[in-house]
């Protein structure tokens, strides 16, 4: 057994979109894109969709200007290891992680990201709920092309940016394998996350998302956020209009997320965020992935 220190990290998950957490409190991990996809890596690392570095902010350069209302920064990365700017998933569960450590306390915990500070809402058990910001939604949209059908898309950001398709069935999908062709590509010149969209009934939707950087995965909260917008959109509301918040349900394949929009235009986020086991990095396999 090797004697060099061990570093801990942890699993969770939110509607199965699954995390590697690695606690660095102090900012003193390098952990370049080529190790955080080998840790990510399903068959020869722990495996996940995405890792949730815990930093203290004001040992981020990202997050310092933030350090006086957030204590804590998510350093998220994709599975490829690639930077992103928000993770609905993954605030939920940076949360919990804060929780069960002792980092925080229940209640409200403010979050700094790199799509800005999040304010999460949670208990020692139960759901937990993240305002996730204003929605903007660009003109400029897209064609996504699949299986040799093509939909137009709308153009979500949530801090991240998001093509949204309603389509007729999500078996069209196929399996997502790789990037869904769209054009004009330069209307994301970092990128897309593209969600298939198909009704479920009133203000309930389902989805299946392909995710820039990770591939498909079971869920994708800033992608539900997107599609609770892009669906409003699509059925007349607009509660920054009427006045009233509207509420959808977005089915994902890992389990069901509730989105609420506003009418100052914010949206509300609601779903599970679970720690599922912790442990430590071998050493020399560590040693080996950062090198
Ligand atoms: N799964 C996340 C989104 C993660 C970032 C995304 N892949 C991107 O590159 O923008 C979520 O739950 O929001």
């Amino acid at each position: 057994m090797s004697t060099a220190q061990r570093i801990a990290f942890l699993k969770g998950h939110g509607t199965e979109n699954d995390f590697v957490i690695v606690p660095d409190p102090d900012g003193r991990l390098d952990l370049p894109a080529a190790a955080v996809a080998r840790i990510c890596d399903r068959r020869a690392g722990v495996g996940g969709d995405g890792l949730l570095r815990v930093v203290r902010s004001a040992a981020h350069p990202e997050a310092r200007a933030s350090a006086d209302e957030a204590e804590w920064f998510m350093d998220y990365r994709n599975g490829d290891g690639s930077i992103a700017e928000m993770c609905g998933n993954g605030v939920r569960v940076f949360a919990r992680y804060l929780l069960y450590a002792g980092l925080a306390e229940a209640g409200d915990i403010a979050i700094a990201t790199r799509a800005g500070v999040r304010r999460v809402r949670l208990d020692r058990s139960g759901d937990v709920t993240v305002s996730m910001g204003r929605a903007e939604l660009p003109e400029e949209s897209v064609v996504v092309t699949l299986d040799g059908r093509s939909w137009p898309a709308r153009n979500v950001n949530m801090g991240n940016p998001h093509a949204v398709a309603f389509v007729e069935d999500l078996a069209h999908a196929g399996e997502l394998r790789g990037v869904p062709p769209y054009s004009p590509t330069a209307v994301y010149p970092d990128g897309v996350n593209i969600e298939f969209v198909v009704d479920r009934g009133p203000r309930h939707v389902a989805m299946r998302v392909h995710e820039r950087g990770s591939g498909e995965t079971r869920s994708c909260g800033t992608g539900a956020c997107a599609v609770a917008v892009a669906t409003a959109r699509r059925d007349g509301a607009d509660p920054a209009r009427t006045g009233t918040p509207v509420t959808y349900t977005v089915d994902v394949l890992g389990g069901s997320l509730s989105i609420t929009e506003l009418p100052d235009g914010t949206v509300e986020m609601t779903g599970p965020a679970v720690i599922v086991a912790e442990g430590d990095f071998d050493p020399d396999w560590l040693a080996a992935a950062l090198a």
